[in-house]
């Protein structure tokens, strides 16, 4: 059943009244003339005072003499109850079902004049009840008993029957086996004629119309309504009347329905008010307890309501926005742009997501992550906006900084090979679209290894960390200073002019990066850098060229004797070819017996006697002729050639000093040089021992050179190998002393016997004051420390002499005899033992 909206629209307007005064059979006639089957009493104002209905008239006891002539209000309901016209149908039932009554006033909301009257029967009469009409049938509502009262019977006994037995209708019985009716609408007429001798034939209707108990309630009302009739008399299986039924007996069973409905209605209401209620409590505590700030702002924008994470965020209380809107957070980082195309989402798709920077309450900036929301007014516009928001600050620093780290470089904190290559291509891609040239330099410092091995790889890192300062102390605003691995710096230089400029700044970034650097534990070094440039386009179009043509241009400055710069010429990449040929040639040489090993004599100074020689490897190439050390040695080094190459140089002098030994009268040390590569990877001790053994040379006839940046070397497998060799009895040599940073004091921790001058020390000590006092110092530290001095480079009696004087040990140098290969040395070995 569905029920109209509000009480207004299913009123009877046509209200009959009378005064509380007024003759009850006045009040009855009134009823009768009107077809009304209420009466409302109401005072000189209009008020309503009570209500007379059919009901109430069948109660009054006509053997009493003046009832007729008393006033209505002795008889009258009340007080009687009013609603507003615009309660709500169901609302207004509810009132009737509770208060037990049938009639309701309906009074005007704002003036609370009186409107008209709502009755039960109107509310079932305008529902739309037909389906459930169809549904039921006449004997499913046979409760109330059948009345019966014979025809002649006086009006006043079958009125106290009606009144005893609550029946509206009473079945009238005819002297001829007819039936008629009697109802209260009836008594009314009788109440109103007065007569109180009337028999109820007078006043019934017949016949009775009467229809099977299995018509529907649908039939039956619309026969009651067709009829213009209340009451219908209602036949058994055998035709007997069983029962009279009324329009209220259908309205009764269809309120009934009606009550079922609305009381599961009310359930329902009262289930979802509960579950709303409990819904908004749990909203509530989320609201309150949730992690994210939120923000309920009305239509405009103005803010009605924040949470307490709000506050936490923003570090402005509740009071201080409500009113205001989240303007106050602007920070400015957002443009104008960017809120007007936030606000356009908005409108169309209801809900806007991003990332925004905002500004606390204490100015400090943060970064939240936001969801506006829309909430329809149901009218096709926006009541409120809720902002949803968490703080996402620390997360977006971590990001920064992991990206940060991708791209930069940990220790200089310069950007790495990854992020300059991006920078190289975009500047490229600009310079190609205007027309423009760039610059690209290739810094790489003098002497880093050296000074690494030297000084350890803390001071080393230090080092760079400075030189990275300098560097972007140094490069113009727009240029870019990136460190690619190492001690390799690069400087990317956009839209630049002519080559004298690019050679000008080139020069001021080697000026600012030479000269000392003072590192933690007050140590010392001069530091200077060799720096390569390719222009763009004339030297390469894509980053790969230019960097390795910047390369090579810095190879080609180091050549040139280091801390100065070179322009890219395309030459240079022959030379690279050049040392690919030579790497590629060094590698088939071993296995083609390539190598010689020639000696170069050491001379007792104190004695002139041979003491020994060193050992030093040549390269007979086929079409290059000798190759010179220096030019292969590093190579080798490189390609790690330098571990079997060295193995053999060692192997052949010891069978070639053992051999000596066996043909003269040779007791001396044969010097070999060792590579740090090979003490650190060489597995050096057994492959001495080994050859050692192999050849019968004693240990004590081995000297193994290691240079001054090896012996400083603070890794662990050099350290083990020196011990290892120094235990087996093989005499150590420290090689080219003076050129590297080791300091006297820590040579005397480490296991070597033997101390060998670098020549660049011997060549001008004759004429040179401060060599001269370098090299004596020295020879002076060196004694001190219990250990042999060697002067390598020795060309000049006049270097003889002054090494003599000064105490040196020995001496080696082309005064004495160039190296030499084997057959001339062994030559050299018989000279010497022939003069005795
Ligand atoms: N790891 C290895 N290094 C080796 C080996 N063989 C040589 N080398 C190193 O190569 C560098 C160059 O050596 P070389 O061209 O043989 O030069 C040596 C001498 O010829 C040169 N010398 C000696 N006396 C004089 C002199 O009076 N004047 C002058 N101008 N040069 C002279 O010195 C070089 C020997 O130096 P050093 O070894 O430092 O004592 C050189 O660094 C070699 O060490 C090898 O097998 N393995």
């Amino acid at each position: 059943m569905t029920f109209p909206h509000v009480v207004e629209s299913i009123i009877s307007r046509n209200v009959l009244t009378c005064t509380p005064d007024t003759p009850v059979s006045e009040a009855a006639q009134a009823m009768c003339r009107a077809h009304c089957g209420s009466i409302v009493v109401v005072d000189a104002q209009g008020s309503p005072l009570g209500i007379w209905t059919e009901s109430d008239v069948v109660k009054l006891d006509l053997f009493h003499p003046d009832v007729a002539r008393c006033p209505v209000r002795q008889f009258m309901s009340s007080p009687v109850l009013s609603i507003p016209a615009d309660m709500s149908v169901q609302e207004a039932t509810a009132h009737m079902h509770d208060n037990r009554v049938r009639h309701l006033l309906v009074t005007s909301p704002v003036s609370h004049q009186l409107l008209g009257l709502v009755s039960a029967t109107d509310i079932v009469v305008n529902q739309d009840a037909e389906f459930f009409l169809r549904l039921k049938r006449l004997d499913s509502m046979l409760h109330r008993p059948l009345v019966i009262v014979n025809a002649d019977q006086p009006v006043v006994e079958a009125m106290h029957q009606m009144r005893d037995f609550t029946v509206e209708a009473l079945g009238v019985r005819y002297p001829d086996g007819s039936w008629g009716i009697l109802t209260q609408s009836d008594v009314v007429r009788f109440v109103a004629g007065g007569d109180s001798a009337l028999p109820v034939a007078a006043l019934a209707s017949h016949p009775l119309r009467t229809v099977p108990r299995q018509m529907t309630l649908l039939n039956a009302r619309r026969m009651l309504q067709e009829g213009r009739t209340r009451h219908l008399g209602v036949d058994g299986d055998d035709g007997q009347l069983v029962a009279i039924i009324g329009m209220s007996d259908i309205l009764a069973t269809m309120e009934q329905e009606f009550l079922i409905e609305l009381r599961s209605a009310l359930r329902e209401r009262d289930e979802a008010l509960l579950q709303s209620r409990q819904s908004l409590q749990l909203a509530d505590k989320v609201f309150e307890s949730t992690l994210e700030g939120i923000v309920i702002t009305d239509h405009y924008g103005v803010i009605q309501s924040v949470n307490p994470a709000f506050s936490r965020i923003t570090g402005y209380s509740r009071e201080e926005v409500l009113g205001k809107t989240p303007a106050i957070l602007k920070s400015g980082r957002q443009s104008a742009d960017f809120y007007e195309h936030m606000w356009r989402q908005l409108k169309n798709d209801g809900y806007w997501q991003g990332e925004v920077v905002n500004r606390r309450k204490s100015g400090l900036l943060y970064t939240e992550h936001l969801t506006i929301t829309g909430i329809p007014d149901g009218f096709g516009g926006i009541r409120h906006y809720v902002a949803v928001f968490s703080d996402i600050t620390q997360r977006k620093q971590a990001e920064e900084r992991l990206h940060f780290l991708a791209n930069h470089d940990a220790l200089t904190g310069l950007p790495n090979r990854t992020l300059f290559g991006e920078k190289l291509q975009s500047a490229i891609e600009q310079a190609q679209e205007h027309g423009q040239r760039l610059a690209l330099m290739f810094i790489d410092l003098d002497r880093f290894k050296l000074i690494n091995d030297t000084l350890g790889h803390q001071a080393g890192d230090e080092l760079l960390v400075k030189i990275a300062a300098r560097l972007q102390t140094e490069a113009p605003a727009g240029s870019t200073v990136a460190r690619l691995a190492g001690d390799e710096f690069t400087l990317l230089l956009p839209n630049v002019g002519s080559l004298n400029s690019v050679a000008s700044l080139a020069q001021d970034v080697l000026d600012g990066i030479a000269g000392e650097v003072v590192l933690a534990g007050s140590s010392k070094v001069f530091i200077s850098a060799s720096l390569g440039i390719a222009m763009y386009p004339e030297d390469g179009t894509t980053a790969d060229s230019l960097l390795v043509n910047a390369d090579a241009a810095m190879y080609r400055a180091k050549n040139r004797g280091k801390n100065t710069f070179q322009f890219y010429t395309a030459d240079m990449n022959a030379s690279a070819m050049a040392r690919l040929k030579l790497e590629y040639g060094l590698h088939r040489a071993l296995t083609r017996d390539e190598f010689q090993v020639w000696y170069q004599p050491k001379v007792d100074l104190a004695s002139g006697r041979l003491e020994g020689m060193e050992a030093l490897v040549r390269w007979q190439h086929p079409e290059m002729g000798l190759v010179s050390p220096v030019d292969f040695i590093p190579v080798a080094e490189e390609c790690a050639l330098i571990v079997p190459l060295g193995a053999w140089v060692l192997s052949e002098a010891c069978r070639f000093t053992r051999q000596l030994q066996a043909d003269y009268d040779f007791s001396g040390r044969v010097a070999v040089n060792l590579s740090g590569r090979q003490l650190k990877f060489g597995n050096i001790v057994d492959t001495v021992q080994q050859i050692l053994q192999d050849s019968g040379l004693p240990a004590s006839c081995l000297e193994l050179e290691i240079t001054e940046s090896t012996a400083m070397d603070s890794d662990q497998e050099v350290g083990r190998a020196l011990e290892g060799l120094r235990s087996m009895g093989v005499t150590l040599a420290i090689d080219d002393f003076g050129t590297g940073y080791s300091s006297l004091a820590y040579l005397k921790s480490l296991p070597v016997q033997v101390l060998k001058i670098d020549r660049s020390f011997i060549a001008d000590l004759h004429q040179d004051k401060d060599d001269a006092a370098i090299a004596s110092a020295v020879i002076s530290m060196g004694r001190s420390l219990g250990l042999s001095i060697v002067a390598e480079g020795v060309e000049l009696p006049a270097h003889r002499d002054f090494l003599r004087a000064q105490g040196c040990h020995m001496a080696q140098g082309y005064l004495y005899g160039k190296p030499m290969p084997a057959e001339a040395f062994r030559r050299y070995v018989q000279t010497f033992e022939a003069q005795g």
